[in-house]
């Protein structure tokens, strides 16, 4: 008999087709306590889920008895308890790789829009404003040969570095963990502790996962110590950044800009300050969504489900200590 799986999230069909081969698979719109209710005995049944988004933690778990893998098409998995997973011997999967330079794509986007207040302006022309030749009150601020602090300096920092060094000559300095030295050697990128790269940043782009370490990681202190007319960027987990200390110094004037992708509350209320402000550029979660790198997410998400169910998982894993 084929394993019971929950899918959680639409899928191409030429995927689709391939987990309903190795799997019988339920789909749900998502994995909350009313779906859960509505569809107890798949859950219960289930030996696997795949999907994104949602929190799986010992709520959900104790409703899965027979789980034994969950696969989640991102690479961020702080949706997930891995301490209530790695008691139960549940393997968890995710799809990094496939999606850093897209990432990487979109924080450079960022970068540039907000120095150079791409989204402001397209708002300014379409609204009829462009009468004349525009004056210094709309001008914009460079990228180029600037220094550019990356929080993070994992894959998706690394391909930001090499995006920055190479394409715009800047300097880049990182904080991390530990010390990388293919960073170092290929962009001369310099580790410095969070103060010193905060201060000496002109723009502080954060790819960091969260974590209860990083968790507001950047708030109104850190704000205060960034250089006058710096920009921030996030495209980690919102609640790195406590939001409304960011909105207190954009309004204030400290900081020039910010570029978000993520944010405390996703979807982000329409309603919030941070919208309001014209130096905010704000995306929605977009940082890997183009069509050729959710399609390679998904794949993978799908390759690593039938790996830890059918086979023998060997990359990919978060939690690779349950199988032993
Ligand atoms: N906006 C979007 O659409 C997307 C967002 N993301 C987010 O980006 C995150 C990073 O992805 P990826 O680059 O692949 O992950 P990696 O694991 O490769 O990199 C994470 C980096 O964060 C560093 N780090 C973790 N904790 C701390 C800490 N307490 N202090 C300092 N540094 C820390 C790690 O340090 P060290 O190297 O020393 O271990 C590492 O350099 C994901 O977890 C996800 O949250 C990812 C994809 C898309
Ligand atoms: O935020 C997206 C991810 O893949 O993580």
């Amino acid at each position: 008999m084929k394993p019971a799986v929950i899918l959680y999230k639409s899928l191409p069909d030429d995927l689709r087709r391939q987990l309903d081969t190795h799997f019988h698979v339920t789909e749900v719109k998502d994995v909350s306590p009313e779906t859960v209710r509505q569809h107890a005995d798949a859950f219960a049944q289930a030996e696997g889920i795949i999907g994104s988004g949602g929190k799986v933690d010992d709520a959900l778990l104790s409703q899965m008895p027979a789980l034994r893998a969950c696969s989640t098409v991102s690479v961020g998995y702080d949706n997930f308890n891995v301490d209530a997973l790695n008691q139960r011997k549940v393997l968890l999967m995710h799809t990094p790789t496939v999606l850093t330079e897209t990432v990487a794509d979109t924080m450079m986007a960022l970068v540039l829009s907000t120095a150079r207040r791409v989204a402001e302006l397209d708002k300014w022309v379409k609204e009829g404003n462009w009468k004349k030749s525009i004056g210094p009150d709309l001008f914009g601020t460079d990228v180029h040969h600037k220094t550019m602090g990356i929080l993070g300096m994992g894959r998706i920092g690394l391909a930001l570095a090499q995006r920055a060094h190479f394409g715009f000559g800047m300097n880049i300095l990182y904080n991390a963990r530990r010390q990388h030295e293919e960073a170092e050697n290929r962009f001369q990128a310099r580790a410095c502790d969070l103060e010193t790269l905060l201060k000496e940043s002109d723009f502080v782009c954060i790819s960091l996962p969260l974590t209860e370490q990083t968790h507001h990681m950047i708030g109104a202190a850190q704000l205060q110590l960034m250089k006058p007319g710096a920009i921030l960027i996030n495209a980690g987990r919102g609640p790195v950044v406590d939001e409304q200390a960011l909105t207190a110094a954009l309004k204030a004037g400290t900081l020039l800009a910010a570029g978000l992708d993520v944010f405390e509350v996703e979807p982000v209320p329409a309603e919030a300050e941070i919208l309001t402000l014209p130096n905010v550029v704000a995306l929605p979660h977009i940082g890997s969504a183009t069509h050729e790198t959710r399609y390679g997410m998904a794949r993978d998400a799908v390759e690593n489900l039938i790996a830890a169910l059918t086979g023998t998982p060997d990359k990919n894993c978060v939690n690779p200590q349950v199988l032993r």
